[in-house]
């Protein structure tokens, strides 16, 4: 069966590697090994080579140069490629599913939504005042799943800037809903009774339904919000103007985007800061002194958040060293040439950038949490720096995404000292987390 699979991907052009079983393909090998599968192939095959996995015929590219060339080339035919069941589950004009001027339509939308002006006037006092009130009483619980709380956290943040009228009763039922459809999304497409599947596209269904009737009441009551729901339907001076099914794919591809990076990097940081002392008491000093010129109760502004360096390489490095995103994914819609091979149309390309990350000859001991690394050259202007992807879908909640780990940040560095419980066990592939949950003790400080 082997060796029949393989022939069948023999075609001429097609770059070296192996194709694994029929319809499985290497998924197995590919989520048991992790990076090592990764790391292994490339031995064999070098940067560019062909697969199977997660179901598609699949180009893994592990060269820095060559996947930068991929994210630059989304008009000549590599657009984004994600699985079927995050499709279907947020939705057919999710920035995701679209390219070409539907692509530039939300993207634009969304871009508006999250400008400077919008994080300095609107969004910034919303994120301080949701976590000045979420970081209180910590220390009266006797542990802290830091991994719960910052999940809670990234989800509530964005949810409060999507809509901030909405009862403590609906923010409930957004909760639940929102957890399965994330599931959902990483799940196998078969609709069947009791898989995560189904389970994902009916919490989509629960929070069309709920948005359905925020909307419909706004439109009744003829207030005016200045929350993201509020610009999105606005009619006058919007030059984005969306449809009701453009809106609710827009307000899901919001929670959903900034949900896990949000998080895993949030969790992360205070990871790598409790395991290394100078770091945090340097990112504490920064923090003590935007509160030393402040009242107790004044808000963070966007200027505290841009006078925040070394918080800002404490991110950059904690995603570089924890790989918060492994790569990102994308597809060919036509026959087309690349590194020199020819790529069938539909293929997947998956653009891995984790290795990157490690590579000693872009980072001096890339295996040590260094933030001071970001502090001495312009690391961030470097074209191998693809934390936030790049080209057309370059990540545009970068900046707002900074702003809540960073502003989480400050009020828990601010307020508490903690230690870890023994034995805490965090895994890194195929996703950063604590199995069991990172559960600290909280005092003080
Ligand atoms: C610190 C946290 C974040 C990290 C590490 C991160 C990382 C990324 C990366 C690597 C991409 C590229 C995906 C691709 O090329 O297919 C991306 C795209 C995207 N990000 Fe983020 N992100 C973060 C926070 C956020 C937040 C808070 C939002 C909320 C608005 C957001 C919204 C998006 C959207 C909508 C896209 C797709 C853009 C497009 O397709 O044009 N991200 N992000």
């Amino acid at each position: 069966l082997l060796r029949w699979n393989q022939m069948r991907y023999s075609k001429k052009g097609l770059p070296p590697g192996t194709m694994g079983w029929p319809v499985f393909g290497e998924t197995t090998e590919f989520l048991k090994q992790g990076p090592d599968f990764m790391k292994n192939q490339r031995l064999r095959y070098g940067s560019f080579f062909k697969s199977h996995i997660l179901g598609c015929p699949t180009i893994v590219s592990m060269d820095a140069e060559l996947n930068r060339y991929i994210l630059m080339s989304e008009s000549k035919g590599l657009v984004a490629g994600y699985p079927q069941s995050m499709l279907d589950i947020l939705g057919t004009c999710n920035i995701a599913a679209v390219h070409g001027p539907s692509h530039k339509l939300m993207r634009g939308s969304l871009l508006s939504l999250i400008s400077p002006a919008m994080l300095k006037d609107h969004l910034l006092p919303k994120i301080d005042e949701f976590m000045r009130s979420y970081l209180c009483g910590w220390d009266e619980l006797e542990t802290v799943d830091i991994q719960e709380k910052t999940k809670h956290m990234a989800f509530l943040s964005s949810l409060l800037q999507v809509a901030e009228t909405l009862k403590k009763t609906e923010v409930e039922e957004y909760r639940t809903e929102f957890f399965k459809l994330v599931v959902g999304t990483l799940s196998v497409p078969i609709d069947l009774p009791g898989t995560n599947y189904r389970y994902g596209v009916q919490a989509r269904n629960n929070i069309d339904r709920l948005l359905t009737s925020v909307v419909q009441e706004r439109r009744g009551s003829g207030k005016t919000f200045t929350d993201m729901l509020g610009y999105l339907m606005k009619k006058e001076d919007n030059k984005y103007l969306l449809t009701d099914k453009e809106i609710r794919d827009q307000v899901v591809t919001i929670l959903y985007s900034g949900y896990e990076t949000v998080s895993t990097t949030s969790m992360m940081a205070l990871k790598y800061l409790h395991d290394h002392p100078k770091a945090l008491e340097e990112l504490r000093r920064e923090h003590l002194a935007i509160r030393d010129r402040k009242r107790p109760d004044e808000p963070l502004n966007l200027d505290d958040i841009k006078s925040m360096k070394f918080t800002r390489a404490v991110i950059f490095e904690t995603s570089r060293l924890a790989t918060i995103v492994n790569g990102v994914l994308r597809k060919t819609t036509h026959d087309l040439e690349l590194n020199g091979y020819l790529i069938p149309k539909g293929w997947r390309i998956y653009v891995y950038t984790r290795e990157i990350n490690y590579d000693t000859s872009l980072y001096e001991d890339p295996m040590i949490f260094n933030p001071w690394r970001w502090m001495e050259k312009s690391l961030e202007s470097k074209s191998y720096f693809l934390l936030f992807g790049g080209g057309a879908r370059l990540c545009p909640g970068k900046e707002l995404g900074i702003s809540e780990v960073s502003s989480f940040i400050h009020y828990f560095v601010t307020r508490y000292k903690w230690e870890e419980k023994r034995g805490e066990k965090l895994v890194v592939f195929p996703r950063v987390s604590a199995p069991k949950g990172y559960h600290v003790r909280v005092s003080p400080y």
